[in-house]
């Protein structure tokens, strides 16, 4: 069945291992056609088979610090040496395309998406607690011991923020997937 959401762009988040990536697994499968993801700028080289402005748009590092310096993107960061960002540009053209665009962003990523004109409806995925949320990252074993403390650590940062009045519009609270995945339905469409 197709549905229709009411935000053009809805912002997801919530601590790592909030489980923003298994709930959205299912919503897109669910749903095929209805969402779209942002295609991310980088500077770093394409890597064989790789399509500018489908995979990545690769920029060099002077055209991408220039249009970060003008307020171009909502987020950007550097891991080894190359830059990595979304632009607004690039979350609009998702909506031009007729597609809602998702966004799983950081806390630092939602004030950022804040100060920009796009309007989007945000949701947070809460863990039930600090320990289910500890097991579940290390149930998922990607994570080695310095990684899961800085995620617990930053967690109650995420948590802090939430809880502060306008900081989100819906807040889904995973404890019981599936019901977590109906309430997601109930905030997005
Ligand atoms: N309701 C749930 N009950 C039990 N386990 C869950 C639930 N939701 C997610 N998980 C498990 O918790 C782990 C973390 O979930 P997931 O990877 O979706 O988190 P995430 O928020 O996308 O994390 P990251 O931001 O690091 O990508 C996974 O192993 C997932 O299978």
């Amino acid at each position: 069945m197709s549905k229709i959401p009411t935000a053009r762009i809805i912002v997801l988040s919530g601590p790592s291992g909030s489980g923003k990536s298994t709930l959205l697994k299912r919503l897109f499968a669910e749903y095929p056609d209805t969402f779209g993801f942002s295609v991310s700028h980088t500077t770093r080289k394409p890597r064989a088979g790789e399509m500018d402005g489908k995979d990545y748009h690769f920029v060099t590092k002077e055209h991408m610090m220039e249009e970060v310096s003008k307020g171009k993107f909502i987020e950007s960061a550097t891991f080894s040496g190359n830059m990595y960002g979304t632009s607004i540009k690039a979350v609009k053209d998702v909506v031009d395309a007729g597609k809602v665009c998702m966004l799983d962003i950081d806390m630092q990523g939602v004030q950022l998406v804040k100060k920009t004109d796009l309007n989007p409806r945000y949701v947070f995925i809460q863990p039930p607690s600090l320990e289910i949320l500890e097991q579940r990252l290390r149930g998922r074993g990607s994570e080695d011991e310095g990684s899961i403390q800085a995620r617990l650590s930053a967690c109650k940062a995420e948590l802090e923020y939430a809880k502060q009045p306008g900081s989100y519009d819906f807040t889904i609270v995973n404890d019981d997937l599936n019901r977590a995945y109906e309430d997601l339905k109930v905030a997005i469409f």
